[in-house]
């Protein structure tokens, strides 16, 4: 489904030196350096997967995330999603896919959720019997009823983000993308979320890629793990292939990612 082939992004940004007068100087003297957020990542997703694409802060995830979505086009590299070109022919790319930002809202800030999701009807160009069969489901899985009237700025953490996931949801993508889904929710929401993406999978056979820096949402989601670090893939497995990487026994997943990170010098 999905095929990613030494692929490639850097990014020029501007070069901040330490120091009021290096800061003026560098004001009027623009240096640009440029880094390199994927260094050459290769991987393919079967349909139905559930994948936990992983790894330290700055390693390049979310990167990847913008560019299988179409978001954003990388310097070189080959990405397809079922032959498809994700940021070529966006308008119909973005029908066969969900995105949820757990740091960003797709959700319309002023009007109430339910407006939104009547937009993003008009948007992935639904007709009404499957906006409505698709809005009643979600409605009932995420316990969304109290609160499709609330204007989302109104919204407590927990409840915008199984909004934000009913709107990635509505129109029935085939593919899933998650970065970051649980961050700074409670633990009844976390595990709500959880058991929310392995039904879907279950029986939609939704593919789900989940970027997260939660080691339980992986314990309890992912088949396989993608560690990436230094925008290049470092391991690619199960779980027990991660911990055999760190054989200490008893090693929290925590434990063992700080040990890998530090083999990896990341
Ligand atoms: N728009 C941008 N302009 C400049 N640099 C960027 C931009 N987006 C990402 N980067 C840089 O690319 C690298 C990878 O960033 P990315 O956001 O993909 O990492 P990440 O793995 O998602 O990190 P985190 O876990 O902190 O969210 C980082 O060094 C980051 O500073």
């Amino acid at each position: 489904m999905i095929h990613v082939e030494n692929l490639r992004k850097s990014f020029v940004v501007h070069k901040r030196e330490a120091g009021v007068k290096k800061a003026i100087a560098s004001f009027f003297c623009r240096k640009n350096e440029r880094i390199y957020a994927l260094n050459d990542i290769s991987f393919d997703i079967k349909r139905g997967e559930i994948v936990g694409y992983i790894g330290p802060n700055g390693a390049g995830k979310s990167s990847t995330i913008k560019i299988l979505s179409g978001i954003l086009t990388p310097d070189s590299g080959i990405c397809t999603v079922d032959q498809s070109i994700p940021w070529k022919n966006r308008k119909e790319y973005v029908k066969n896919i969900g995105v949820v930002f757990g740091q960003r809202s797709q959700l319309w800030w002023d009007i109430p959720v339910i407006d939104s999701f009547y937009l993003l009807k008009e948007i992935y160009e639904m007709n009404d019997t499957l906006f409505q069969e698709s809005l009643l489901e979600l409605t009932e899985l995420l316990q969304l009823k109290d609160i499709l009237k609330t204007p989302t700025r109104q919204l407590s953490l927990g409840q915008r983000m199984r909004c934000e996931i009913a709107a990635s949801l509505l129109h029935r993508p085939k593919l899933l993308f998650l970065d970051e889904p649980t961050i700074g929710l409670d633990a009844v929401s976390k595990l709500a979320v959880r058991e929310f993406i392995k039904k879907i999978n279950r029986e939609h056979q939704t593919t789900v890629i989940l970027t997260t820096h939660d080691m339980q949402d992986i314990e309890s989601l992912a088949d396989r793990i993608i560690l990436i670090g230094n925008g290049r893939v470092l391991l690619d497995g199960t779980l027990d292939t991660l911990r055999q990487y760190v054989p200490k026994v008893g090693a929290s997943l925590d434990e063992i990612m700080v040990e890998l990170y530090q083999e990896y010098n990341l």
